[in-house]
């Protein structure tokens, strides 16, 4: 018995060996056949994501084979059913067709004695009833029928694979009890056999593998085990691979996957085995007859559409009704979700004249003769059907379908169809389709073009950052410089993609867009956390047409420096402000950023380096760069980072040096009282032309804080704003600050001192010097210096006094009802508006720190 099982297991894979899932043919819109890539050597092994099977450890997306092998292993009596999924094209039929003659070569799934392949499509033909045995018969003749009772008795060892669900005109649902089959040989229709096969009712303990292009959720019953492995397609390595394998010329490959991964494919669609395939052939054939590579996905598809339509010699008049009747059909498909169309269907799109011809099967997969009754069309790629139904709108002006109406139909479904719209409204791109199928209408191309400017300037009005990536992709695929740098116009040449995911080909779109506007006011890409190296450095032109760049929370490292100096020492430079807030940059990436700075055609005037984890080394290689004489940089924002006294010694170098601009300099870095020595000295220097200096946040303390005060006494000292917030400043600072602003030599207009413990008798020097005529001051920030309520007085008389000050923040202090409302009664706050804000503010404060004691005073 075992000898002859082993006989007939021999003789099974034999046979199996020439099983084809498929026998279409190789084409262009669909691929080789599955068999002939695996049989050429031309299967690149595909990765699985989102399993139900995890194995502890695993890093990386596990091989697909390996994952099956472990998820068909039986380990108990129960039937097991595994559900392949993901989308067409990407690779579920080659990958079982490899399955299924690894097997018969001893490699994988060897825990089966026998596997049975099935096609879905082609049990849609069989109508009559049968049983097991016979479907087996019919579907492997070169099974005995004496045999197959022998070969069933075991039903662990046996694996049914079921390819192509979405092409199963009928539902795998659990059947009544009534209606399964539960013997071999037992007669019933053929769905019922599979559903009962599925749902381990005949069989059990057979092992199940499904195809299908979704995650498809079976009714099934307790007793079967599903999991589900998605196929995720080709990575950027595979592809690289495949590409290799499909050219064989290094150099042409090399050129034909830099193009793909930084043009043509996006939106995942190069994950796709078949996408890789028809660009692949198309760039194969614009290589070797040295003609330019198409730019976008449009000229791509143009190319491929127009490469078989002349290899059928069609003529333009069919040509075109082939398109419309194409575009039908896609039309219907996409908005009826339909996969596949019966003959009668295809008649009804003015296909019929197409149906013996060859021409269909190089745009459709179907089995059998194509004009019986039971014969189905599909589509082998969707974004095929996005094209179809993109010509025939430009093709078709006779169904007077509006574009509002055509996209309308597709609701969230249409980003491709947008991009072959866009592609198609440029009049190069498609000009080697129209060679072929006739005139597009001019009318549809206005309309589209009024539609493309009225989408943009909404998107980039809305705030969907999806919408306004859309509309940069659409801007590059539409290849129309005039139409762009007029869209963009109307947007005051100011762009913005904050909180995106940019891919390298959104890159490669925002550089078309920003070179088509010459001249861009803002590129404001704020918190897109993917821009990695490879992805700033294909935008190095767009950041250099840029006159501000805003690239804060960005994810950028040191790595990515190097192109960001380039930017800066670039002759045609146009940028002024460089906002890197919140990257970790170090000071590595600072070094490297410095080569840029130094450079005489850098024109930059703002940088913003705050919170970008740079320590002091870097400060040196900073200073001399904006000492270099050339320098234009006036704002230094190096708040929070841990410069140290000696890096902040470094930077004095520049406020001594009078060629230097520097006006502001904000860094709130943990310094402490040993910087103040040098700083004081570079203030009185009369060379410094430092406005603004923000110190907060570090150790002064009074010896510190009265070496800056020193320096502010002196004739000349340029400082006019001055933060020294929560510095552990005493009274004795606060004294001389007083003082200063009492002298009326200072040009303090602005002085935050917050934080700082001085109490009534600190802040009572600063209520001195308001009260004073010659004091200057227009804001004064004296946020949580442990005022209280005795302070009332002089507050109130500095107030009644003073004619300068504009804005007064003493939010956190220890203010109360006693004090509040008599402030509110000065007349200068009455009157004031800045002072009605400050009002509010200073009680929302104060209701914060002492909410319990007092009650809402503004009731
Ligand atoms: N692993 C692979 N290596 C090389 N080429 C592949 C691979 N997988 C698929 N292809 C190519 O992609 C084409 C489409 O693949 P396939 O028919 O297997 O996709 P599918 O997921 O079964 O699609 P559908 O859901 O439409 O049936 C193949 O004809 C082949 O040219």
């Amino acid at each position: 018995n075992t000898d002859s099982c082993d006989c007939l297991h021999e003789l099974h894979k034999e046979a199996m060996k020439a099983y084809s899932f498929e026998t279409r043919n190789t084409s262009l819109l669909g691929g080789q056949s599955p068999k002939e890539v695996v049989l050429t050597g031309q299967y690149v092994a595909l990765n699985v994501e989102n399993t139900d099977v995890k194995k502890d450890g695993e890093t990386s997306s596990p091989i697909l084979e390996n994952t099956l092998t472990a998820v068909l292993s039986p380990s108990k009596d129960m039937t097991r059913l595994v559900m392949l999924f993901g989308p067409t094209g990407v690779g579920k039929t080659t990958a079982v067709q490899k399955m299924l003659l690894d097997w018969t070569g001893g490699k994988h799934l060897q825990q089966f004695g026998f596997v049975f392949p099935f096609a879905f499509r082609q049990l849609n033909v069989l109508k009559q009833e049968m049983t097991l045995e016979e479907l087996l018969l019919n579907q492997h003749g070169h099974l005995a029928p004496e045999s197959l009772g022998l070969i069933l008795q075991t039903p662990q060892s046996l694996l049914f694979v079921f390819d192509g669900l979405e092409q199963y005109q009928h539902q795998l649902d659990v059947l009544s009890d009534s209606d399964i089959c539960s013997q071999p040989n037992q007669a019933a229709p053929v769905p019922v056999l599979v559903s009962s096969l599925v749902h381990g009712a005949l069989l059990q303990g057979a092992s199940i593998l499904v195809t299908a292009r979704t995650r498809s959720e079976l009714n099934s019953s307790s007793e079967v085990d599903c999991k589900h492995v998605e196929v995720s397609g080709f990575s950027v390595d595979q592809r690289k691979i495949y590409i290799d394998q499909f050219f064989k010329n290094p150099e042409n490959a090399e050129k034909a996957f830099q193009h793909i991964e930084q043009k043509i494919g996006f939106q995942d669609i190069c994950r796709l085995p078949v996408f890789c395939w028809i660009t692949c052939t198309v760039l194969k054939a614009a290589l070797e007859a040295s003609q330019d590579l198409p730019e976008t996905l449009t000229q791509v598809f143009v190319s491929a559409f127009v490469n078989l339509i002349h290899a059928h010699a069609l003529g333009k008049t069919a040509a075109r009704d082939l398109m419309l009747g194409l575009g039908r059909m896609a039309a219907h498909g996409l908005q009826n979700n339909a996969v596949v169309s019966s003959q009668k269907e295809m008649a009804a799109f003015g296909l019929q004249q197409f149906l013996t011809s060859p021409v269909l099967l190089g745009f459709l997969s179907f089995e059998g003769d194509p004009t019986s009754d039971n014969c189905m069309f599909s589509f082998r790629l969707p974004a095929v059907q996005d094209f179809l139904v993109a010509v025939s709108y430009y093709l078709d002006i006779s169904e007077g379908k509006s574009l509002e109406e055509v996209l309308g139909r597709l609701e969230g479904r249409a980003a491709l169809l947008k991009i072959f719209l866009s592609g198609l409204s440029s009049a190069l791109q498609r000009k080697p389709l129209e060679g072929v199928v006739g005139e597009f209408s001019s009318d549809r191309h206005s309309e589209f073009t009024g539609w493309l400017r009225n989408s943009t300037e909404e998107a980039f009005q809305s705030w969907s950052k999806e919408r306004r990536l859309c509309s940069i992709r659409l801007l590059h695929q539409c290849q129309n410089q005039p139409l762009v740098k007029e869209i963009t116009a109307k947007l005051g040449c100011s762009l913005g993609a904050s909180f995106e995911e940019l891919t390298v080909w959104d890159a490669v779109a925002l550089n078309y867009v920003v070179m088509c506007c010459g001249n861009l006011q803002d590129l404001n890409l704020y918190g897109n956390r993917s821009l990695t190296e490879d992805i700033t450095q294909r935008l190095v032109p767009a950041f250099s047409y840029s006159h501000k760049l805003i690239l804060p929370s960005c994810g950028l490292t040191a790595a990515s420096c190097d192109d960001l100096a380039s930017v800066l020492a670039q002759e045609s430079s146009q940028l002024r402000l460089l906002d890197l807030r919140a990257n970790k940059l170090e000071d590595e990436g600072l070094i490297q950023l410095c080569r840029g700075l130094s450079s005489p055609h850098c024109k930059l005037q703002q940088l913003g380096l705050d919170f970008c984890h740079l320590a002091g080394e870097s400060m040196g290689a900073l200073s001399q760069a904006l000492c270099t004489g050339h320098s234009e940089i006036r704002s230094l924002n190096l708040n929070r980072n841990n410069l140290t006294d000696a890096g902040l010694e470094s930077l004095t170098r520049v406020l001594r040096n009078s060629e230097s601009k520097l006006q502001h300099l904000l860094s709130d870095c943990n310094l402490t009282k040993a910087c103040c020595e040098g700083l004081a000295e570079a203030l009185r220097s009369g060379c410094c032309s430092l406005m603004e200096l923000d110190l907060s946040c570090s150790d002064l303390e009074d010896s510190g804080g009265l070496k800056l005060c020193e320096a502010l006494k002196t004739h000349g000292c340029p400082l006019e704003v001055l933060r020294l917030v929560r510095c552990e400043l005493g009274q004795a600072t606060f004294q001389e600050l007083g003082s200063i602003l009492r002298s009326g030599s200072s040009k303090l207009k602005h002085l935050e001192v917050g934080l700082n413990n001085v109490g009534d008798e600190g802040a009572k020097y600063l209520w001195e010097a308001l009260a004073d005529s010659r004091c200057r001051l227009e804001i004064l920030d004296m946020e949580m210096v442990t005022l209280t309520d005795n302070s009332l007085e002089d507050i109130c008389s500095a107030l009644r006094a003073n004619h300068c000050l504009k804005e007064l923040v003493l939010k956190n202090n220890g203010l109360t009802d006693t004090s509040v409302p008599s402030l509110h009664c000065i007349p200068q706050i009455l009157e004031s508006q800045v002072f009605k804000y400050t009002r509010s503010s200073t009680y929302d404060g104060f209701s914060l720190m002492t909410s319990s004691r007092v009650s809402n005073p503004l009731i």
